[in-house]
């Protein structure tokens, strides 16, 4: 595969090489590859340009000029460029892609997608935290990559479009991280509709303040989908005004969906056995909806994928069936198994105050006896919803177990004690296999236990190392202990 320069920068350079790949990785750049030299948290990519160009690079995208024998695209917006030539570079996409943003449930709504999607008889993939998975009508899904980055590397972002694109998926949806649009990780993607869930707090590490936060968040609908796209809103989110203003600003149509929306109205909600009932009102008219999921929360992720798939131009038909057939995420709100004296155990990945929040409290009307909950909050995060996630614990649960998750380069119970100190009353057992084994051997009849915060993952990261960890098999063992 290969593409002259001047097709990927849209620039006359008066050289115009063939270019084999584009990476913003120098070691990866093999003989004929665009190198993007990129200013990241830790290094500036440019101080790997001239071993970019000894490595065969053929030109470089950078913010400035540099003296090297390759030509150099100066551009005060890199990140961009690099996005925009990858995109360029991998070309096709598949016809339709959509992409949702939001503090949690943006897993959640890519997954309804593609579930919508193929239930509607169209090949779909959706990209995100749980890596890409394709899924088509009559066949078992594929998982084409793992688990990884929420929004990968805009190359990778590229690569991967084009890979289920050339196997037939014409139908696609993307989490958009706010990490993801601030880096212009999916700048390339050809958008015909965002979608907004929620903004709380999470990621202040990263942005700083809430307004920068949200900033990134908007950047979705200010710049990325282009004019006369759908925006999907959450319109029962406290933030709504400032997305549908932004959206407004920018030309789209404005889709509001949930109890405050007009575009699918969330008229009555009952709690079902199997779920809940939904009362969705369209197109002047009032649907019942058996929604096979539980939790308020999960109306919101439903109504906002269903909004996603209504703008990719399926009918209100079928995506309404769509919604009667879906599944959740795997490790959101997912059932593990029962105790030995009665209860039941789950595994959920809320990680942020208001995910606990949420979870805690969608789970409460489902209690007889008590709710405990093991969760902890990851290193090298956001500090600040450590106490908060501590005093959403103490106060909406009955016990609460502090433990480790992911304490990546911090000192664990440093974590912990900063959890701890908004968690009246709570306990600390720093080894997750412990806690998960004391709340289980709590577990009694009416009581309901959420191992939080880790969801689907398969390790936990301590220092540099990932040590082989996951909730539900742990989990699963410790009820099978408690049964003898
Ligand atoms: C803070 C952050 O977002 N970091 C991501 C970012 O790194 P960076 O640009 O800051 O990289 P850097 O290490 O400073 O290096 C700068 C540049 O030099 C280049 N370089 C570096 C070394 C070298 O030898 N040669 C070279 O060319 C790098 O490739 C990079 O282009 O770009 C990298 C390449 O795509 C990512 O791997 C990296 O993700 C790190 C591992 C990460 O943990 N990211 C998390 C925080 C993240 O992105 N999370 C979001 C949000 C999840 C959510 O919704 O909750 C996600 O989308 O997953
Ligand atoms: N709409 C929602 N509002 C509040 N909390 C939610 C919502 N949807 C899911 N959650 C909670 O957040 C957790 C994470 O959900 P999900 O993985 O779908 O979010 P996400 O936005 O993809 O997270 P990430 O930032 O890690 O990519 C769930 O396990 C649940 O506890
Ligand atoms: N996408 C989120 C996931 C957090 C999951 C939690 N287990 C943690 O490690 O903090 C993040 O990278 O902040
Ligand atoms: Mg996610």
């Amino acid at each position: 595969m290969s593409a002259r320069l001047s097709t990927l920068v849209k620039r006359d350079l008066g050289v115009d090489p063939e270019i084999v790949g584009v990476t913003a990785d120098s070691r990866k750049v093999r003989p004929g590859f665009l190198f993007a030299a990129l200013p990241g948290s830790k290094v500036d990519g440019a101080e790997f340009a001239a071993r970019a160009a000894e490595a065969g690079a053929a030109a470089v995208i950078a913010s400035r000029d540099m003296d090297l024998a390759v030509p150099t695209i100066a551009t005060p917006d890199p990140r961009r460029a690099y996005a925009l030539a990858a995109a360029a570079f991998w070309g096709r996409q598949p016809d339709v892609c959509v992409a949702v943003t939001g503090t949690n449930g943006k897993t959640s709504v890519a997954g309804f997608c593609r579930q919508i999607f193929a239930q509607a008889g169209r090949k779909a993939a959706s990209m995100g935290t749980l890596g890409v998975r394709i899924s088509a009508p009559g066949v078992a899904d594929e998982q084409v990559t793992p688990p990884g980055l929420t929004t990968p590397d805009a190359a990778d972002v590229a690569e991967l479009l084009a890979k289920v694109a050339q196997r037939g998926v014409t139908h696609f949806a993307m989490e958009a991280s706010s990490h993801g649009v601030d880096q212009r990780r999916l700048d390339g993607v050809k958008l015909v509709a965002a979608g907004f869930l929620n903004l709380t707090q999470d990621h202040l590490d990263y942005h700083g303040t809430m307004g920068a936060y949200r900033a990134a968040k908007l950047r979705l609908f200010e710049t990325l989908l282009p004019r006369g796209g759908t925006a999907v809103l959450n319109a029962d989110s406290e933030a709504y005004p400032a997305f549908a203003a932004a959206a407004v600003e920018a030309g789209h149509t404005v889709m509001s969906v949930g109890e405050a929306g007009q575009g699918l109205r969330l008229a009555a909600r009952v709690l079902t056995p199997e779920g809940q009932r939904l009362t969705i009102e369209a197109d002047g008219r009032s649907y019942d909806v058996r929604l096979p999921l539980a939790g308020g929360f999960q109306a919101s992720n439903a109504l906002v994928a269903a909004g996603l798939c209504l703008a990719a131009g399926l009918s209100l038909d079928a995506v309404l069936a769509g919604l009667e057939a879906l599944e959740g995420a795997p490790g959101r709100l997912q059932r593990v198994g029962t105790g030995a004296r009665g209860g039941e155990a789950y595994v959920d990945y809320a990680h942020t105050p208001d995910g606990l929040e949420t979870v805690l409290k969608a789970l409460r009307p489902h209690v007889r006896g008590r709710l405990i909950v093991v969760f902890g909050a990851g290193g090298d995060r956001d500090r600040g919803k450590r106490p908060l996630m501590g005093r959403i614990a103490a106060e909406l649960a009955d016990v609460a177990i502090v433990t480790d998750d992911n304490p990546r380069s911090e000192t664990p119970a440093a974590i912990r004690a900063e959890v701890m100190a908004g968690a009246k009353g709570a306990s600390e057992i720093g080894d997750r296999r412990e806690a998960i084994r004391a709340a289980v051997a709590m577990l009694a009849d009416g009581d309901l236990l959420v191992v939080a915060g880790k969801g689907h993952e398969q390790g936990q990261i301590v220092g540099d190392v990932v040590h082989p960890f996951d909730d539900v098999t742990e989990t699963a063992r410790a009820l099978e202990q408690a049964h003898g």
